[in-house]
């Protein structure tokens, strides 16, 4: 029956190992209860309202938030790191535009694992430098990609300017507003963590098989990807682009959801596995997207967005998780559609680290139990005659 489990036992299975605590981790905390997230201890809106991503991210990985000495130094570290290495760009250059820019983001991260020196040191040190490395680059990567699509140049790193604007900088050529990099700043730390999610977890069995770091964020993006996951973001505006844009979108949005439903459609950015009753960080994020509708002029899509949250409420009761404003806020700053979830990447890429590093620090393989439902034991019928003749 089981691989381990006496015979007279039905062990239960909890399918997608719902409501299983599998570790402790000291990182985050995701309260359903008290509709809260705290990171290492503070309440990720303050955080929002605070501090910068790059403090965010140093708070992750060490565990406290840095002083002013300590914040520039990691600034500057960060800066130091930003460039993108000839090979890395001659590599993602071969890949067909036809490439999903997950696929393209997931291999960047698999040759800057294989050209550095350091993959195999595992030691807490080197996976530091590794994780802000990675953290430091993925903006250049991102937006090398972006820009590649629309044949534009490379556009290099502003050493003048901080996590979020320089992004900004890199993907549009263009000094960005200061609200647009708030807003920009906000959806980086919201995405920043969220404990045992599928695509952390991800990292952590890869990192429990004493694997790499790399190829624990390699994995972790191919956990990301899928639309029940990180993918979800970009999928929020396909269905958007469906109902379509301006003015009478609520009824449009009415309609498209009757019929979605009547089609038995997961409405993407809607539910969530941990919270019931809605997601903590949505009324930061739309707090960011109703800046973002003002700061564009765009009322219609405020209005669809409306629309469509009322409309579940009102016809499953299912509330939405954070993938549904920030996919039209990205949309409103100009990303393209498929780069949403490569933005997830590059937020979540201080979360993953951070539970790798945990996860090292008091290593146990994961590797549960199932229980067998094939056939019953058989044997190989015997063959004509031995020698196969
Ligand atoms: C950053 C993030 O990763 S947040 C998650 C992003 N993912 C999405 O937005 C994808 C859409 N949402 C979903 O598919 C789900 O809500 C998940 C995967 C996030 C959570 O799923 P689970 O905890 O496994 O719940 P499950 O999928 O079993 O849903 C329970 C019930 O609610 C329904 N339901 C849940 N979410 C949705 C949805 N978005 N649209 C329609 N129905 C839904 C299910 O159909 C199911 O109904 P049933 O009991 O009648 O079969
Ligand atoms: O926690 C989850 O299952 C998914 C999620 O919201 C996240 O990873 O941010």
């Amino acid at each position: 029956m089981s691989e381990q489990t006496p015979q007279s036992e039905t062990p239960k299975i909890y399918k997608g190992l719902a409501g299983v605590p599998v570790d402790v981790t000291a990182i985050s905390k995701v309260n359903p209860d008290s509709n809260s997230l705290l990171y290492r201890g503070y309440p990720v809106q303050e955080l929002a309202a605070s501090v910068t991503f790059e403090e965010v991210a140093y708070l992750l990985w060490y565990g406290e938030l840095p002083n002013d000495e300590e914040l520039a130094a990691f600034e500057d570290l960060e800066r130091s790191h930003r460039g993108l290495d000839h090979e890395i760009k001659r590599i993602v250059d071969e890949l067909p535009l036809t490439a999903h820019p997950m696929d393209v983001v997931r291999t960047a991260v698999s040759v800057i694992g294989a050209s550095d020196p350091k993959t195999p040191d595992d030691s807490h040190a080197a996976n530091l430098e590794k994780s802000i490395r990675l953290f430091a680059k993925l903006p250049s990567i991102v937006t090398y990609d972006q820009r590649r699509r629309h044949e534009l140049e490379f556009v290099e790193p502003n050493n003048d300017l901080g996590y979020s604007a320089n992004f900004l900088w890199q993907a549009f050529g263009e000094t960005p507003e200061l609200e647009v990099v708030n807003a920009f700043d906000t959806s980086m730390i919201l995405y920043a963590e969220h404990s045992f999610n599928a695509s952390t977890f991800t990292a952590r069995v890869i990192a429990s098989t004493l694997s790499d770091l790399y190829s624990a964020i390699t994995g972790a993006i191919g956990a990301l990807k899928g639309p029940l996951h990180g993918g979800a973001n970009e999928a929020v505006m396909h269905a958007f682009d469906e109902i379509g844009p301006g003015e009478g979108g609520a009824q449009r949005a009415a309609q498209w959801l009757d019929a979605a439903l009547a089609d038995k459609r997961k409405i993407m950015g809607f539910g969530h596995r941990v919270y019931k009753h809605g997601d903590s960080r949505v009324p930061t994020m739309r707090d960011a997207l109703e800046r973002m509708v003002e700061h564009y002029d765009r009322p219609d899509l405020l209005e669809l967005y409306t629309a469509l949250e009322e409309g579940m409420d009102e016809r499953k009761g299912i509330k939405p998780n954070l993938d549904y404003p920030a996919g039209p806020t990205y949309h409103l700053m100009g990303w393209d559609t498929e780069t949403f979830t490569p933005l997830f990447v590059a937020s979540r890429v201080t979360g993953w680290t951070a539970h790798v590093m945990e996860q090292l620090a008091s290593n146990a393989l994961i590797r549960p139990l199932s229980v067998y439902e094939g056939p019953e034991e058989r044997h190989v019928p015997p063959k004509g005659n031995a020698a196969g003749e």
